[in-house]
């Protein structure tokens, strides 16, 4: 039995622009997401989007609310990926570049969707607007969505 592999997303945002992140190397390297990255052993999800956050842009959260539930699995690997994303209205710090990571704020009407996972164009709607979601994506490769199920909650 593999365990699902826990990661965080986190989303900061303010009345009319969020703030995404231009991966640099590595897992989705070329493509704008929020801040994050994988739960180490010892701490809990929430310290684990704090400090990738902090890692990947150099802020700091005042506020994190878990938004939504996004599960992964990906054809032939049998490693479920459990992403628990997050938005942040308050912060300290400004946003800057990082090895991993360089930070751009974006427009909420102008998302560069085509330059980010293609799970993202079916739920960030659901994050801009407040609700609560969610989902599973079956993916072949990295580009392809076979199938996927996404909902909203009243609670996570
Ligand atoms: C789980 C991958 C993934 C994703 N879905 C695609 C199936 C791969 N979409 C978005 N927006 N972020 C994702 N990660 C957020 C946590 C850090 C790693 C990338």
């Amino acid at each position: 039995m593999v365990a699902n592999k826990l990661l965080t997303l986190v989303f900061v945002r303010e009345p009319t622009r969020i703030l995404l992140g231009l991966k640099k190397r590595g897992f989705g390297m070329g493509r704008w997401n929020g801040f994050g990255g994988k739960v180490e052993t010892g701490e809990t999800i929430i310290q684990a989007a704090l400090r990738e956050l902090q890692e990947e842009s150099g802020l700091k959260a005042k506020n994190l609310q878990e938004v939504g539930l996004l599960k992964f699995e990906f054809v032939g690997d049998p490693q479920l990926l459990e992403v628990h994303v997050f938005t942040s209205s308050e912060y300290e710090g400004k946003p800057t570049e990082s090895s991993e990571m360089k930070p751009q704020w974006y427009d909420i009407d102008s998302i560069p969707f085509d330059k980010m996972w293609p799970d993202d164009k079916w739920w960030f709607p659901l994050l801009l607007k407040g609700s609560k979601f969610s989902g599973y994506f079956l993916f072949e490769g990295h580009d392809d969505v076979l199938n996927y199920t996404l909902e909203e909650v009243d609670s996570l």
